[in-house]
């Protein structure tokens, strides 16, 4: 369900005529240029909401979700791959190793559907996204950018690539961006469309934008700050700063450092990271995914309506079968 008129806070970014022109606004809802928060409201207590506080809108003026994805697919290569788990943990791989992880343009639709299923994914409770043959990515590829540099569809990609790593980012799922290697421009910005980072040494998470002429417009920018703070995202994009797992940490970039490969296959590290996710994924998928959703609308919403989507999160778990079990088994909490 839409939030209704007194709760809808919406966050616009807005294009005044022409593509290119840009204008940063915030505002109320009504017009044009609509990045929809949505959260869903359970009617009767048990009712599951948990599909998520979000699918973006894709109907902003000009943003034709078909077309753009038709132009994305005439930029073929490489691939997202998807491995649900027994575990209720996932692994999202993006695999083109040829060109170091970079996003092709039907990669870009691939992350789209891969989100898409994990959003129907309703056992799921955490998921890794990591790149092939120990590299993250090194953002978008760049024949493609190279082919498609008109601001038009420069726009339209930017649209596009944000809705997917905004809804990415919403999964009632805890996510972690595993770093090995590289996370450069586009890749830096998918780091930050995960709940969590955690890095290999040798890692780096590089937002390279300023040399490429560019800032960050897949969303990564507003997502940094939330995380590092705007002084440390200055630095970071101002300074196309190198951060290593060192520095990421002295941040609060990354949340973690693992000891990595030992084989350089990335399969210690990925072990290493479920291992790590494992401690906050433990327990039964509706709590988990209750807590991720309290978690998001806390972040995102305006508090009024983030206090009433935590009360419905709340009715979705009070007196479901985790908690009749905890009361049943006396649990003490020493
Ligand atoms: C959203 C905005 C964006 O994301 S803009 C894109 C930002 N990313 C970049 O500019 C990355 C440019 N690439 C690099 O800096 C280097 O290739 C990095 C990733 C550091 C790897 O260096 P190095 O280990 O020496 O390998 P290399 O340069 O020989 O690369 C291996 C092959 O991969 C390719 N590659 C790499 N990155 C991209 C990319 N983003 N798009 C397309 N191709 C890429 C290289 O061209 C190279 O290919 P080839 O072997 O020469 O055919």
């Amino acid at each position: 369900m839409v939030l209704s008129a007194a709760g809808q806070h919406l966050l616009r970014v807005s294009r005044p005529g022409a593509w290119g022109q840009h204008l940063l606004r915030v505002s109320r809802p009504g017009a044009w240029g609509h990045h929809l928060l949505r959260v869903s409201r359970p009617g009767a207590w048990g009712q599951h909401l948990l599909r998520g506080i979000g699918s973006v809108s894709t109907t902003a003026k000009g943003f034709q979700e078909k077309e753009i994805r038709e132009k994305l697919q005439a930029f073929p290569g490489g691939s997202i791959d998807l491995v649900k788990q027994e575990s209720g943990i996932a692994v999202l791989t993006v695999n083109n190793p040829a060109r170091m992880n970079a996003f092709s343009g039907s990669m870009m639709v691939e992350l789209e559907e891969r989100v898409s299923q994990l959003e129907e994914w309703t056992e799921g409770k955490g998921l890794i996204v990591q790149g092939a043959a120990g590299t993250f990515c090194s953002g978008s590829d760049l024949n493609a950018v190279r082919a498609i540099s008109n601001p038009q569809d420069g726009m339209k990609m930017c649209m596009f690539m944000q809705n997917v790593l905004t809804r990415l980012l919403r999964l009632p799922l805890l996510s972690v961006a595993l770093v090995e290697g590289s996370a450069l421009g586009g890749g830096a910005e998918l780091t930050t469309a995960c709940d969590f980072r955690l890095m290999v040494p040798g890692g780096m998470i590089r937002f390279v934008h300023k040399h490429m002429g560019l800032v960050p417009g897949w969303g990564g920018a507003a997502r940094l700050v939330r995380i590092v703070g705007s002084q440390n995202a200055l630095k970071m994009l101002g300074g196309a700063l190198k951060v290593d797992p060192e520095m990421g940490l002295q941040i609060g970039l990354a949340d973690g450092v693992l000891e990595g490969s030992l084989d350089g296959s990335g399969a210690n590290a990925l072990l290493e990271a479920e291992q790590w996710l494992g401690c906050y994924t433990t327990g039964p998928a509706s709590v988990i995914r209750a807590i991720k959703n309290v978690v998001v609308s806390g972040r995102e919403l305006p508090l009024e309506v983030a206090l009433r989507t935590e009360r419905d999160v709340f009715g979705t778990v009070w007196g479901g079968p985790a908690n009749l079990q905890a009361l049943a088994s006396k649990a003490k909490h020493k």
